[in-house]
């Protein structure tokens, strides 16, 4: 029994592998607030707005959602806390947010997470799943999945945005150290459309779970 959470830039494929993991595993997936996210779309129009806000939003999400996987103990969930972070850090890097903002937003998230093992059984998952896709990649990506505000078209500034934060997840990739990890090649494997891609990135990972519990 595990938990098992799923990282990687915008449109690596973690929701995707979320839902064949879990049909995979038989266990329960628990996705990233995006539909019904009333902040992201506002967020998109204005970032120096709604950064703050955004973030806020997503780490009240995340920890409600961290709470119940980790308490039925044998969960997928799309993306890590700890990406929140870097989200966060990027934008505020970009004048989004300001001095007092990731000061309160730093201490709110170590608060929570010191809060963990007592609302949970666990502190951190026990596996991370990383999907490592290309800049080149990612945009083919969100454009095939097409969520407007999310469009090159829609602000050429995202360019810069995505590229910077496709960069900045292969250091923190390298630097992750909560759990046991594995990277997946998702510029290779096309696990959405060919069933074999999609096997052998399952025996991958069951063959970390199996090392994990051994
Ligand atoms: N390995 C893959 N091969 C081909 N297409 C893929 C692959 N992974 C994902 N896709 C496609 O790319 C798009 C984005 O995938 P998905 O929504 O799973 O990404 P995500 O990481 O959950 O994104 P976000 O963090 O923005 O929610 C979808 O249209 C999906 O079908
Ligand atoms: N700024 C910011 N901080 C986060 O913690 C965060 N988590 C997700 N997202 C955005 C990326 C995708 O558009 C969309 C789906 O992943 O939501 C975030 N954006």
């Amino acid at each position: 029994m595990s938990v098992i959470v799923l990282a990687g830039t915008i449109g690596a494929g973690k929701s995707s592998l979320t839902a064949l993991l879990a049909n995979h595993l038989g266990s329960q997936a628990f996705y990233e607030s995006v539909e019904e996210n009333e902040v992201l779309p506002l967020f998109y129009q204005d970032p120096e707005q709604y950064a703050f806000l955004l973030q806020i939003y997503f780490l009240n999400k995340r920890f409600a959602k961290i709470k119940k996987a980790m308490q039925e103990d044998n969960n997928v969930l799309d993306r890590s806390i700890y990406e929140d972070s870097l989200l966060f850090h990027l934008n505020a890097d970009l004048g989004r947010a300001n001095d007092i903002e990731v000061r309160v937003y730093d201490e709110l998230l170590n608060n929570m997470m010191e809060e963990l093992p007592h609302a949970a059984h666990k502190k951190h998952p026990d596996l991370l799943v990383h999907i490592k896709v290309s800049f080149t990649t990612m945009l083919k990506r969100i454009q095939k999945r097409g969520r407007p505000y999310e469009q090159l078209d829609y602000d050429p500034t995202l360019y810069e945005y995505y590229q910077e934060l496709n960069k900045r997840y292969d250091t923190w990739f390298a630097n992750y150290n909560h759990s046991p990890k594995i990277q997946i090649d998702g510029d290779r494997s096309n696990f959405v459309e060919s069933p074999q891609a999609a096997q052998e990135v399952l025996a991958i990972i069951d063959k970390k779970l199996k090392e994990i519990r051994h």
